[in-house]
């Protein structure tokens, strides 16, 4: 059966090609910010003192539907980055996820963290193009790519100094697993049907490569989630409806990092 990441990854190809033609490489090779220096989520996740928190600029999705539609996205950037974001993750994605053209290099203008470009990668190009448009980590999505693929674009992002996030959700997809990868996401959305567990993070955290940072994305609104996710062994969470459908973005990101914190320092006084 078609599922809906097969639509999107059929949509994407052809898109791609057509941007190709539009813009070929040599182009994306002489925009400004193709040289620019990147920032490293990996370590902003390390010395993160809020809980690793990356936050989405997300209009819309497929299994939420309309989330805010007219959002501002330097706003609501300016806001994650005023709240403590480790970083920022931007969906690119027109036809499924809403984004406009312009959202990506309003986020990138606005603030100075590390910012992932959110898309679903099906040809080595959008690496350039994610490299061209100031990003600084590129999503791999393991349930769409081989192997082969995963070690192949990752050593691409690598060359042109991205980052690379490599999102699984089951143990075949954590056996497609590059060790060069910088980043491991367990998605706790199932991308074939929508459904959603943080339980998918804490029962693949021991299949995980050791040494590899890890995040859990997807479905997290309750900082009980965080508290549970970082006893297994979780440094990093990707969080964006529960954000994006508040009127006030990144105040909903600062409340939500208090309410971790008081639940985090409950344990740690019933550990003392
Ligand atoms: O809005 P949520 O449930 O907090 O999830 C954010 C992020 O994890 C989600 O947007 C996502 C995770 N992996 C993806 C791959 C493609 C598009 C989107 C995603």
């Amino acid at each position: 059966m078609e599922t809906i990441l097969d639509r999107i990854n059929a949509h994407k190809m052809a898109e791609v090609a057509l941007r190709r033609e539009q813009t070929p490489l040599s182009a994306l090779r002489d925009s400004a910010d193709y040289a620019a220096p990147r920032r490293s989520l990996v370590a902003a996740l390390r010395d993160s003192t809020d809980y690793g928190i990356i936050a989405e600029f997300k209009r819309k999705s497929p299994s939420q539907n309309d989330i805010n539609l007219a959002a501002d996205p330097a706003a609501i950037a300016q806001g994650y980055a005023g709240a403590g974001a480790a970083g920022i993750s931007c969906l690119t994605d027109g036809a499924f996820f809403g984004a406009l053209p312009t959202d990506f290099a309003a986020v990138r203008r606005s603030v100075d963290l590390p910012l992932i470009r959110k898309d679903f990668v099906v040809d080595p190009y959008q690496l350039h193009e994610a490299r061209a448009m100031g990003g600084d980590v590129v999503l791999l999505i393991a349930a769409s790519l081989s192997a082969a693929q995963i070690a192949d674009y990752t050593a691409e992002a690598h060359s042109l100094g991205l980052e690379v996030l490599c999102e699984v959700h089951n143990e075949e997809e954590v056996g497609r697993l590059s060790p060069e990868v910088d980043i491991v996401g367990v998605n706790n959305r199932n991308l074939k049907d929508f459904s959603v567990s943080i339980h998918n993070s804490i029962r693949l955290a021991e299949l995980l490569p050791p040494g590899i940072p890890r995040i859990s994305e997807s479905g997290i609104e309750d900082p009980q989630a965080i508290a549970r996710l970082r006893r297994a062994g979780y440094r990093g969470f990707l969080i964006g409806t529960y954000f994006m459908r508040e009127a006030d973005a990144g105040r909903a990101l600062a409340d939500f990092v208090g309410q971790v914190r008081t639940i985090e320092d409950l344990y740690d006084g019933a550990i003392a």
